[in-house]
């Protein structure tokens, strides 16, 4: 007999919903998009045909609803990997957890779950406008120093560690193979650098002067077998190493709206964003 997960560990409100999520194991599709700010969560769901489900919690709204035959939920995470690591947890219990026995079911149950966020590029031939796949993600926030070592190559977190002195090594994880096959040309590919915050994590300065210097130059030019770190963002590597762990298909897609290079902001941002939103829609909808 499997672990009987205490009250406090897996907390469930008193409708029987998971604490932060508030949602029910029925009121999560198998396919789910993620968006960081929830505004965008409609933007998303204005392209269903129909929506049976809708609640907020914080800042995770989440709707639920069908394109033709596939049902889908799109949830909005909020900014950064600590709100990623509630996400994928709830979201994992939501299925692989019988939440009345509070015990790991037998049969592992995985989710295809698909990013769509925003990203500043860190290379000059990136402009803004584009549309990125993150065929790999490397961390610079210290949450996988509290989970199981990760597998695979960690080659760029060691270089990241020497090129930026930093006390801690950044931890590295790929996409879905499974679902970076399903993209069409629309899509750039590239390493993404997740970083724990947006000002001084990705070498801005407003009042404070980063502690690393030069850090743009520093990162956009490590080379390693001939790839180069591709664009800035907050939440990629936590579902990469989340979902590898707990056994998901992950595939983060950005809106380039920021070229941290040339210090350009999209002025079309908006329009990025739905471009992006629809011809994500567009590719994992097809039967
Ligand atoms: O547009 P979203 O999905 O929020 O993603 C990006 O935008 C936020 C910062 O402005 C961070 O969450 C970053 O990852
Ligand atoms: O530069 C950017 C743009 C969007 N989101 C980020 O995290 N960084």
């Amino acid at each position: 007999m499997s672990r009987i997960i205490p009250e406090s560990e897996l907390i469930l409100n008193a409708d029987g919903s998971v604490y932060h999520l508030h949602l029910k194991p029925e009121n999560l599709a198998s396919l789910v998009f993620t968006v960081g700010d929830p505004d965008r969560v409609s933007l998303v769901s204005q392209y269903f045909d129909s929506i049976d489900f809708k609640t907020q919690k914080r800042e995770f709204v989440t709707h639920t609803g069908r394109i033709g035959d596939k049902r889908i939920t799109v949830i909005s995470t909020g900014m950064g990997t600590d709100n990623i690591e509630i996400l994928m947890t709830e979201l994992d219990a939501l299925v692989n957890v019988d939440l009345k026995s509070r015990q790991i079911k037998p049969d592992h149950t995985t989710l295809q779950i698909i990013r769509l966020g925003t990203s500043g590029s860190m290379q000059e031939n990136i402009p803004v406008g584009s549309l990125l796949a993150s065929a790999k993600a490397i961390g610079l926030d210290t949450l996988m120093q509290f989970y199981p070592e990760l597998p695979g190559s960690q080659v760029w977190g060691k270089h990241l560690k020497d090129k930026l002195s930093l006390e801690f090594t950044p931890y590295q994880v790929e996409a879905s193979s499974l679902l970076l096959d399903q993209l069409n040309s629309d899509f750039l590919r590239g390493i993404t650098l997740t970083c724990p915050g947006f000002y001084a994590p990705q070498g801005r300065e407003i009042r404070l002067r980063p502690k690393l210097d030069q850090m743009i130059e520093r990162v956009s030019e490590l080379e390693i077998d001939g790839e180069r770190l591709t664009n800035f963002e907050m939440e990629t590597a936590g579902y990469y190493a989340m979902g590898k762990l707990l056994g998901h298909e992950m595939l983060s897609l950005n809106a380039i709206v920021a070229n941290r290079k040339t210090g350009e902001f999209d002025k079309m941002a908006e329009k990025t964003v739905d471009t992006l939103i629809h011809t994500a829609l567009k590719l994992f909808m097809k039967k």
